[in-house]
């Protein structure tokens, strides 16, 4: 073996390519990782840890102040820097260094630069300055061969619409959101995804006044109606002003105060609706694919696709089958827990391979990422939270399913009037009524996320409801909506 020449070369050093370069590492071949930016990719930096940092500490502070004999004490506002230094510690200030110590703890080579592909099981490698670990190299091209495979885990990209200026005024996108040390006095979120009904939370828990834009009619459009009802009345009732069915049809900079540099004038939004004049916008649109500049050309491939993969994460169309695909970059689940669990099958399925095993993505085997075709779990990290795993009722029925939900109040439950004074929160179980076994579930309310993991298993397992039924909830907690549930469903 050369120097240039591993088992595996893994492209994009996010949480995803981690786990991958870890897990063939773990089976006995040898992995590199090629990064551009910081190891550990958007989750560590830019996405879930920031994020999440942002929003705990108001979520904390209402959550004590729905406490009656709790609320008294809390007698403060939040305190804004020390929301932003905690931030900072989960991002370990944008430094990366403890990933590299694991991964050479890990026995995985770490390549600082832009890899792109240039033909069958090879990488070429623009090194970063230091790139390898030796110095002065910065710009220099260094050619990867791969033994058995090539990953690629190369994420996803903010989508910014073709909105006419809005590209020109160079709005926030998720990573200025998560990373910025100043509420804007007046910000405008476009869309109402996960990103932009999270961000928007935050940064009016810091202080921006929030007005949030949705092309539709109601927020978290793929969730089930009820989910984003909810997380609009809590948003409203927050103070952010939430304008549903809006178009937005322009951006324009209005002139400054003629203050000298860095003196910008605020931002004009022209919709359907009126004009909206704000002092920053986040798009929060959606992702693309970030596959550009791969060099898929070099292998038969269409550049900035997002990557076609069987369960197994090996990339269609590739003669001899040596490339994967997991994380953002295939775009079957974008979410890390779900990238990981690919990267996990994906790294089996290459290990036993290049043993020479046949490794067939069989459902639910160890070489197929089933899972990500009805029973992902995700949670929207709102106020109140958003908890969904599988199918909501109308993608059951859309699939041919013969469903029939069964719905209820969490606030009922004895567990959650306990929790929170005056818990509001709703739960809805969808059954395929021919297997019997539950389909879906999705459940809003405070702490909701952490009643999913019960409905993941139960869905993962094809659960029967009349065994279920024996799976008893600890009294007085809030997953006693489980028995509410089955209850109401007729067990
Ligand atoms: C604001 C926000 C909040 C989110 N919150 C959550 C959450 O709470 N929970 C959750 O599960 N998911 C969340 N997500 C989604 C989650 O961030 C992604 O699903 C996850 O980061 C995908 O991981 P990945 O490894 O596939 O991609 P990435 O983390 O994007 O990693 C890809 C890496 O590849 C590198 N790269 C790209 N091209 C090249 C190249 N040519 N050469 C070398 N390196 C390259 C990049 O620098 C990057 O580090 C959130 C997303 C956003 C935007
Ligand atoms: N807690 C979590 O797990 C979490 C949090 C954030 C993001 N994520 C992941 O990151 C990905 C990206 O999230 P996202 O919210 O950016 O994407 P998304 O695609 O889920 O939502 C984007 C929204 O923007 C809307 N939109 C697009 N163009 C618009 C326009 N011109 N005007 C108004 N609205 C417009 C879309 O209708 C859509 O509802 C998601 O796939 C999600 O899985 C997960």
């Amino acid at each position: 073996m050369t120097d240039n020449t591993y088992d595996v070369i893994v492209i994009g050093g996010g949480a995803v390519g981690e786990v991958l370069a870890e897990r063939v590492v773990k089976r006995g071949l040898s992995a590199a990782i090629v990064e551009s930016e910081l190891l550990g990719g958007e989750c560590s930096y830019w996405a879930c840890m920031p994020s999440k940092a942002l929003l705990r500490s108001g979520e904390a502070l209402r959550a004590a102040k729905n406490v009656k004999g709790a609320s008294s004490a809390v007698t403060g506002e939040l305190d804004v820097p020390a929301v932003f230094e905690r931030r900072d510690s989960f991002t370990k200030n944008w430094d990366d260094s403890s990933q590299r110590e694991w991964a050479d703890g890990a026995g995985i080579t770490v390549l600082k630069g832009r890899a792109r592909l240039d033909g069958p099981k090879r990488v070429v490698v623009r090194l970063n300055d230091g790139g390898d670990g030796a110095g002065d190299n910065g710009g220099e091209e260094r050619t990867l061969e791969a033994r058995h495979a090539v990953a690629a885990c190369v994420g996803s990209l903010p989508r910014i619409p073709d909105i006419p200026g809005l590209r020109e005024i160079r709005p926030w996108t998720s990573r200025d959101a998560t990373s910025a040390r100043e509420a804007p006095r007046r910000l405008a979120v476009i869309g109402a995804g996960p990103v932009g009904s999270e961000l928007a939370q935050a940064w009016n828990d810091l202080g921006s006044e929030v007005t949030l834009l949705v092309s539709g009619d109601r927020m978290l459009p793929s969730l089930e109606p009820f989910a984003g009802e909810y997380v609009a009345k809590a948003h409203t009732e927050a103070g952010i002003d939430i304008r549903t069915n809006i178009t937005v049809q322009s951006v324009t900079r209005l002139a400054g105060t003629g203050g000298g540099e860095g003196d910008e004038g605020p931002l004009s939004i022209k919709t359907d609706q009126g004009e909206i004049v704000v002092d920053q916008i986040l798009a929060a649109t959606g992702r693309a694919p970030s596959t550009g500049e791969l060099g898929l050309e070099s292998i038969g491939l269409e550049p900035g696709t997002w990557l076609d993969v069987d369960d197994s994460c090996r990339v269609s169309g590739v003669e001899g089958g040596w490339l994967y695909s997991a994380g953002d970059t295939n775009h079957r689940a974008l979410f890390t827990h779900q990238g990981k669990y690919q990267a996990r099958i994906a790294g089996d399925a290459i290990a036993a391979r290049a043993k020479g095993e046949h490794a067939a993505p069989v459902a639910w085997s160890p070489y197929a990422a089933t899972a990500d075709h009805g029973a992902v779990p995700a949670v929207v990290f709102t106020d109140p939270e958003v908890a969904t795993v599988g199918l909501t009722e109308q993608a059951a029925i859309d699939q041919g399913i013969t469903v029939r939900v069964a719905e209820y109040d969490i606030g009922n439950v004895a567990g959650a009037s306990l929790y929170v004074d005056g818990y509001s929160g709703h739960a809805k179980l969808v059954v395929d009524q021919e297997r019997l076994v539950p389909v879906g579930f999705t459940a809003v309310g405070p702490g909701a996320g952490d009643l999913l993991h019960a409905a993941t298993i139960a869905i993962v397992g094809e659960v029967p409801l009349d065994r279920l039924w024996h799976a008893v909830p600890a009294y007085p907690t809030v997953s006693e909506v489980w028995l509410r549930l089955l209850e109401t469903y007729g067990m």
